[in-house]
């Protein structure tokens, strides 16, 4: 431990997001400092609602968001907004990118969306592509490349600028199984000195690669703790690893969804 407090780089108060009549998040808190967090819930949860928002191309409906020490929800200013996106990374769930483009083209253009000094972008473009494992094809096109090596090129888009926040929705999803330990290893590393936040339905994902969880359900915030305490709650008998209902993980994500389900039916 170095001593030194960690400086929240996010905070949410009261964020409620709608969707038409659906209400995605409702009036939910958190805040997150640098270190991998996890976001993990069923499907609909309201995980990419909360990304979306972080990621500042989605407004809340109503609720506080700063950023960086940047209010950037309702009624902020364009530079502020403008000032956090340079130093933010994101990868979408489904990104777009230009087919004809080769990789290094493709990552070159983040780049200077990110309005990175030009100097400094061939160097950090190499970077980014060799941390996801592509520099043999850096320049090769993206149209040419499989599913898995296009997911990295995203991994790559966002990481370019050294972001301070980086948002990656399902980036493992569509990787095979030794992309996805490497990939952990790589987030693990960047989320020594920058606040990464990974939404993901896998729980190894959490279990390798996150510092901690936070369990969504409904729009609402189910269970927050540190990944040892989630297992914890899934019970580490000797001999009891791998069960029929899971492991220790999964187990303790099942037991805190259904401890959150009850909380809430007995309000
Ligand atoms: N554009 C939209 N229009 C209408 N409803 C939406 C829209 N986007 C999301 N929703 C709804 O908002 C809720 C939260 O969706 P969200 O995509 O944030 O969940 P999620 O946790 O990311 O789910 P998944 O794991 O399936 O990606 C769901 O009920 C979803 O159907």
């Amino acid at each position: 431990m170095s001593g030194i407090e960690a400086v929240n780089t996010v905070e949410v108060r009261a964020l409620t997001v709608r969707h038409r009549r659906t209400t995605a998040l409702d009036a939910v808190d958190l805040d997150f400092a640098p270190g991998v967090h996890g976001l993990l819930g069923p499907n609909g949860a309201g995980k990419t609602s909360l990304i979306r928002v972080l990621a500042t191309v989605a407004a809340p409906s109503a609720g506080r968001v700063e950023l960086l020490g940047q209010e950037v929800g309702a009624g902020s200013d364009h530079r502020g907004r403008a000032e956090v996106r340079r130093r933010l990374g994101y990868l979408p769930q489904e990104f777009g990118y230009y087919p004809g483009f080769t990789v290094r083209e493709f990552v070159s253009y983040v780049a200077w969306l990110k309005e990175m000094d030009a100097a400094a972008v061939p160097a950090a473009v190499e970077h980014a592509v060799d941390r996801v494992g592509l520099a043999d094809r850096i320049d090769a096109k993206v149209k040419t490349l499989s599913g898995g090596m296009v997911r990295r090129v995203g991994i790559a888009q966002a990481i370019v600028n050294d972001p301070d926040l980086l948002l990656l929705d399902e980036p493992t999803a569509g990787l095979d199984p030794e992309q996805r330990v490497e990939f952990r290893a790589l987030i693990r590393e960047l989320g020594r000195t920058t606040t990464v936040i990974v939404s993901t339905h896998l729980v190894e994902d959490i279990a390798a690669a996150c510092t901690d969880v936070t369990l969504i359900e409904a729009g609402r915030i189910a269970y927050r703790g540190t990944t040892q305490e989630l297992t914890d709650l899934g019970g580490t008998e000797d001999g009891e690893a791998q069960r029929p209902d899971g492991n220790p993980i999964e187990r303790g994500y099942t037991a805190a969804l259904r401890a959150h389900r009850a909380a809430v039916a007995n309000r």
